[in-house]
């Protein structure tokens, strides 16, 4: 079977400032309906990477895909599929009201309906009561909220955020993942940096640690099914032959530890069975914040 065309692909992306190289060979794809979480300490280039993949930059060397266009080669169709949220918090007009900003965004995108899509969208970012303020008086939540609400207004089929849970109170963070998670629901592929892995690891589907501006490693967060994991002697070697084994599903490496979802007793019997020596077998309860910390600890 062809697997279906991601939403969002980077591939060997690279980018060098004068001639250091701020990313290099940064490889990964964002499918329709996933939330993708890029996570990295400061200055591991979050920020550079979320610039090349809106094209507010340009690559040194790789191609971005959006719907599977090449964004920099006539990509125009496939940036229209885009929502963003680079520079938080986005730029309004400040003697505006908040609703005027989004009827001039609107306006721009050609979107019909305006006047009702426009209502629905400050409804489901809580901004009905202050919409006809002007945008000067708006708290830096209203304003993050604002720029959510912008960036979501034509319906975006790829939504890319820089940190957008920054400088928000407790509900206000809430707000957002809930809605990120629905959007998710509803098919969007969802793309954020953020440096609270404990607060997205409730719905996001997958984290890129970067470090030192590499793709350090793609950790999958499995959301459904009994997870297990296990130790084993030759952990690469071992995921391989689990995946032939029926029973067994979504195996994958996590450092040193072999993750898989289905039967542990039929995992276990496999890897005993083909000599390999099983050090432990338990559920996987996962703490994605400890398990980067660890990562990047020598980075
Ligand atoms: N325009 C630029 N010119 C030169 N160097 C730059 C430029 N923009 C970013 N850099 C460098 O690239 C590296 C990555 O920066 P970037 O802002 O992408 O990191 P980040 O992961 O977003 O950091 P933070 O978590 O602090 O937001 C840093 O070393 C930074 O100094």
């Amino acid at each position: 079977m062809s697997e279906a065309v991601a939403a969002l692909e980077a591939e060997r992306l690279g980018k060098k400032y004068g001639r250091r190289p701020v990313l290099e060979n940064i490889t990964f794809a964002v499918q329709p309906g996933e939330v993708y979480a890029l996570a990295g300490p400061n200055g591991s280039g979050k920020t550079t990477l979320i610039r090349l993949l809106t094209g507010l930059a340009f690559p040194t060397s790789g191609v971005v895909r959006m719907l599977g266009q090449d964004v920099y080669n006539g990509g125009y169709v496939a940036r229209r599929a885009l929502g963003a949220v680079v520079e938080a918090p986005a730029a309004f007009y400040p003697h505006l009201t908040g609703r005027q900003n989004l009827e001039m965004i609107a306006f721009l995108t050609g979107l019909s309906k305006m006047e009702t899509r426009i209502r629905e969208v400050l409804a489901r970012l809580e901004l009905l009561s202050v919409a006809d303020q002007p945008v000067r008086t708006y708290s830096l939540g209203q304003r993050q909220r604002l720029g959510l609400a912008s960036a979501i207004l034509h319906e975006p089929q790829i939504l890319i955020l820089d940190e957008p849970t920054s400088g928000l109170d407790p509900q206000g963070i809430n707000k957002v993942h809930e809605i990120l998670a629905e959007l998710a629901w509803k098919g969007v592929a969802v793309l954020l940096s953020t440096h609270h892995l404990r607060e997205v690891s409730a719905y996001v589907d997958k984290v890129g640690i970067l470090g030192g501006g590499r793709l350090l490693e793609e950790v999958k967060l499995s959301t459904k099914g009994e997870t297990y994991r296990l130790r084993v002697d030759d952990p690469a070697r071992a995921a391989a032959f689990l995946k032939t084994v029926p029973g067994v599903q979504n195996v994958s490496l996590r450092g040193v530890n072999v993750i898989f979802e289905g039967s542990p007793n039929v995992a276990l019997a496999a890897l005993v069975r083909e000599h390999y020596q099983v050090q432990f077998l338990e559920p996987d309860y996962f703490d994605l914040y400890d398990y980067y910390r660890e990562r990047i600890k020598n980075v």
